[in-house]
C-alpha cells in the first residue's frame, strides 16, 4: 500500500473509533449493539462485532476489500452484508450508522406505521437530512434475508428504519451519516412526544421547497 493510501486509511480508522465514542458517550448507541462503516480507497472498514462502539480500536478495525471479501482485522458486524447493499445501491456512499438510539427503536417497534414513511416530515431538518423514511419488515440482525429485504429501497432511500430493532443510514461522508441518524432520532422522540396531540406534519410542497443536502 502506498503511504498516501496508509495515511488516508488512518484517518479512516481514526474517524470510525472517534464517532464511535461520541456517540457512545452521548448514549445513542449502549453495550455492543449499532455498528458503523467508511468506505476506503480498496474496500471499506466496519466495525468488528460483539464490540463496544465506545472502545474501538483502530488498529483492529474490519477491513473488507472491495468485493466484500474480509481481508484483516477483527470479525467484521453481523451486519456486513447490510453495510455493503447501502454502498452499492447508492454510488455516493462513504459511511453508513446502524444504531439501536432509543426513540428510534422505539418507534420501530410500533403497530400500524405508514411503511413508505414511517415518521412524518414534522420539521424541516428532518426532510432535508433524513426524508422519507420507510419502515423495513422485521428480520432477525445479521440474516442475509435483511440486506435483499432493503436492496431495492436503498436505491430510493439512503435512511431506513428497520422494524423491531433500528435505524440504519448512508451518508456521502461518514460524519453526514451520523447527523441523518441523530436528527432521525430527535424527530423519533418528537413523534413520540406529540402522540395524541393534533399535529402538522410539513405539506408535500413545503417538503419540495426544501434542499436535500446528504
Ligand atoms: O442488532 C444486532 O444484533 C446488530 O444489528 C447490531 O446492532 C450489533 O451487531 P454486531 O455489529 O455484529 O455486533
Ligand atoms: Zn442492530
Amino acid at each position: 500500500m502506498n503511504p498516501i493510501t496508509k495515511s488516508h486509511e488512518s484517518r479512516q480508522r481514526e474517524r470510525l473509533a472517534t464517532l464511535g465514542a461520541s456517540l457512545f458517550a452521548r448514549g445513542l448507541t449502549t453495550g455492543t449493539s449499532g455498528n458503523l462503516s467508511v468506505r476506503v480507497s480498496d474496500g471499506w472498514l466496519m466495525t468488528p462485532t460483539n464490540v463496544s462502539l465506545g472502545a474501538l480500536d483502530p488498529e483492529r478495525l474490519s477491513k473488507l476489500d472491495d468485493n466484500g471479501r474480509h481481508v484483516g482485522g477483527d470479525r467484521p458486524t453481523k451486519e456486513s452484508l447490510l453495510h455493503l447493499v447501502l454502498y452499492r445501491q447508492r454510488g455516493d456512499a462513504g459511511g453508513v450508522v446502524h444504531l439501536h438510539s432509543t426513540y428510534a427503536a422505539a418507534v420501530s417497534c410500533m403497530d400500524g406505521l405508514d411503511p413508505a414513511e414511517c415518521v412524518p416530515p414534522l420539521t424541516a431538518y428532518f426532510a432535508m437530512r433524513v426524508g422519507r423514511l420507510p419502515l423495513v419488515p422485521y428480520h432477525r440482525p445479521g440474516d442475509p434475508a435483511l440486506a435483499t429485504a432493503i436492496h431495492d429501497l436503498a436505491a430510493r432511500h439512503h435512511a431506513l428504519l428497520l422494524a423491531n430493532h433500528g435505524p440504519i443510514v448512508s451518508g456521502t461522508t461518514l460524519e453526514s451519516a451520523a447527523a441523518a441518524i441523530e436528527e432521525l432520532e430527535e424527530t423519533a422522540k418528537l413523534f413520540l412526544l406529540l402522540r395524541g396531540i393534533p399535529t402538522r406534519p410539513l405539506s408535500d410542497q413545503e417538503v419540495s421547497q426544501l434542499d436535500r443536502g446528504r
